[in-house]
């Protein structure tokens, strides 16, 4: 269990967190979500000792980082994934790092079979992927075999194939009872990967909530096509419903009913429906409705 209390961190007159609260409960995977320079990684590095708070605390299974007494075995992280040494084999890597927190060298071995490097542990560190690399700083939290996890992007920059490999590892570690936080960008990933979801936005919290929650808070609305628009028009207005008809879609927007009721209102007309279907907005949507605000640079927006 990881908990954030009143977190604030000021880099001189910047403010990179501010009065921050959440829980991480074990046994699911938990999204940190914000934009660029939310203050996700800051966040991350005050909860295992990098950083330290201007105020606040982070408290992992109710203690500071730095009053756990066996910090190895309690919490792994993965914040950056570009520290390795390119000269150096994973397997040497591994080991040191064991040797340095006085782990037994038999879970370096344990740890390349559970990322699936074993094949590769002599090869030097230089010559690997990026997804391999992601696969090392997996081991290497992992040394310790700790019950909390921390991972800051880790499908950064991945191909699909490693994308799905690390969410299936995410899964496994949270359905052995470990408390996991993963911070992304990627919130389409997120809806796939997270069961909960912290959102922050300009080192401010913005939601506390499930991934289905999150979206079912999210507005929809109801695609309805027929070919009696003007019948439905005025029917809609009749009832007080709001429904926009888009010319270019052919389509009405209906908004605040579900798709049944629609579906019933346009049936005790006898108005002819082609198409009925709720729009459910995608956590990309929810997420850029929560944190518009706190999107520094605002792209052009692209049109699909
Ligand atoms: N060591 C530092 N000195 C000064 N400012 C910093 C430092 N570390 C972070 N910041 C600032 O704090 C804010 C939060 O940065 P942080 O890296 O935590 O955000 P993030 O959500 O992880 O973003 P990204 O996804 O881009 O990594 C940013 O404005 C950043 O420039």
């Amino acid at each position: 269990m990881i908990e954030v209390r009143n977190l604030t961190k000021r880099f001189g007159a910047a403010t990179a967190v501010e009065d921050l609260s959440f829980v991480v409960r074990p046994g699911v995977v938990t999204g940190f979500l914000g934009p660029n320079g939310a203050g996700k990684s800051t966040t991350m590095r005050m909860i295992v000792g990098l950083d330290t708070p201007t105020s606040g605390e982070a408290l992992i299974n109710g203690r500071r980082y730095r009053e756990l007494e066996r910090p190895t075995h309690t919490v792994g992280c993965l914040l950056d994934a570009s520290w390795t040494h390119a000269n150096r084999s994973a397997g040497a890597h591994l080991k040191m790092i064991a040797a340095a927190g006085g782990l037994p060298a038999t879970r370096v071995d344990e740890v390349l079979s559970l990322v699936g490097l074993s094949d590769v542990a002599g090869r030097k560190v230089g010559g690997y992927s990026l997804g391999m690399r992601q696969r090392l700083g997996l081991a290497t939290a992992m040394l310790g075999d700790p019950e909390v996890l921390l991972f800051d992007e880790p499908v950064n920059g991945l191909d699909p194939e490693g994308i799905l490999w690390i969410r299936r590892f995410m899964h496994a570690r949270a359905a052995e009872g470990r408390t996991v936080l993963v911070s992304s960008h990627l919130l389409s990933e997120m809806a796939q990967t997270a069961q909960d979801l912290v959102v922050i936005g300009r080192g401010v919290l913005r939601a506390q909530t499930s991934v289905e929650e999150f979206l079912s808070a999210a507005t929809s609305s109801v695609l309805l096509r027929t070919p009696h628009v003007d019948e439905f028009t005025a029917a809609a207005r009749e009832e007080g419903i709001t429904a926009t008809f888009d010319p270019e879609a052919g389509a009405f927007l209906v908004e605040g009913l579900p798709a049944s009721q629609v579906g019933e209102l346009a049936a005790s007309l006898g108005i002819t429906v082609h198409e009925l279907h709720e729009k459910r907005a995608s956590l990309e949507e929810a997420f850029m409705a929560l944190t518009d605000q706190d999107v520094e640079y605002h792209g052009q927006e692209t049109t699909r």
